[in-house]
């Protein structure tokens, strides 16, 4: 399996000489399951924006799908990100959009065929339990049931990462698991590489993982 994402020296700030992150040096492979865990403040954000292209780098090199983060122009990241799946907090559902539109927003940014994208909004609601709201609109959805839309927005593309900012914060369980589910379907069935900042791994993930955690500004992996 081919690294997906490698970083060398990799440090990050939002100052000159102000590192959140101090030469970290990992890698993540193909289809890898990555749990990012840390204390509050402790860089966990920053990391996971790095990754999508979105901080500037302070020191080091980091690629993501053999693409230099920091030495690539703007339309090589716009392309990378077209590949990417994210649930970030500021990435928030268009709310002039409904439901289902939200979630075919990336496939047709992709080219996805009409019939597809029906197939799979349909397929992807379902799954999340709200095939009855592909109408509504964001606003008029519950937290835990945006959260859900989202996570079927991010994997809708079937992109080759997924990157997610505690998709489970605040959430009960019964939507926790449905996002943990959509997840772990998407890493064993479509083989999609997962990179997940979370406080709180659930007690009964059954599928194999990795855990790095960053202290101090190093990133390290629990072994
Ligand atoms: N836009 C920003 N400008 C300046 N400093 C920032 C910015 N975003 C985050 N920071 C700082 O970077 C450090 C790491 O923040 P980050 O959000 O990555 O932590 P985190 O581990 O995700 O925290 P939490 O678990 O509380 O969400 C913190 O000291 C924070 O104050």
């Amino acid at each position: 399996m081919g690294s997906i994402i490698f970083a060398r020296d990799l440090s990050l700030g939002y100052k000159k000489d102000e590192w959140v992150i101090k030469g970290a040096h990992f890698k993540i492979e193909q289809k890898d399951f990555v749990f990012i865990s840390g204390a509050s403040g402790s860089g966990k954000s920053t990391l996971l924006r790095s990754l999508y292209g979105d901080l500037p780098i302070l020191r080091g090199d980091l690629e993501v799908c053999n693409i230099s983060v920091n030495r690539a122009s703007k339309s090589f990241i716009n392309e990378l990100r077209r590949n990417i799946g994210v649930v970030f907090q500021d990435y928030k559902l268009i709310e002039e959009w409904t439901v289902e539109q939200n979630i075919k927003l990336p496939m047709i940014i992709n080219g996805y065929k009409k019939e597809e994208c029906n197939i799979q909004a349909e397929k992807l609601l379902a799954h999340v339990d709200l095939l009855y709201k592909s109408n509504r609109y964001p606003l008029e959805l519950s937290g835990g049931e945006q959260q859900r839309v989202a996570m079927a927005r991010a994997i809708a593309h079937k992109p080759f990462l997924i990157l997610a900012d505690e998709p489970t914060g605040n959430l009960d369980d019964y939507s926790s698991d449905m996002i943990w589910s959509l997840l772990k379907g998407a890493n064993k069935q479509l083989d999609i590489t997962i990179v997940v900042v979370t406080h709180r791994i659930p007690s009964n993930f059954n599928i194999p993982y990795r855990k790095l955690y960053i202290k101090d500004g190093e990133v390290h992996e629990y072994t």
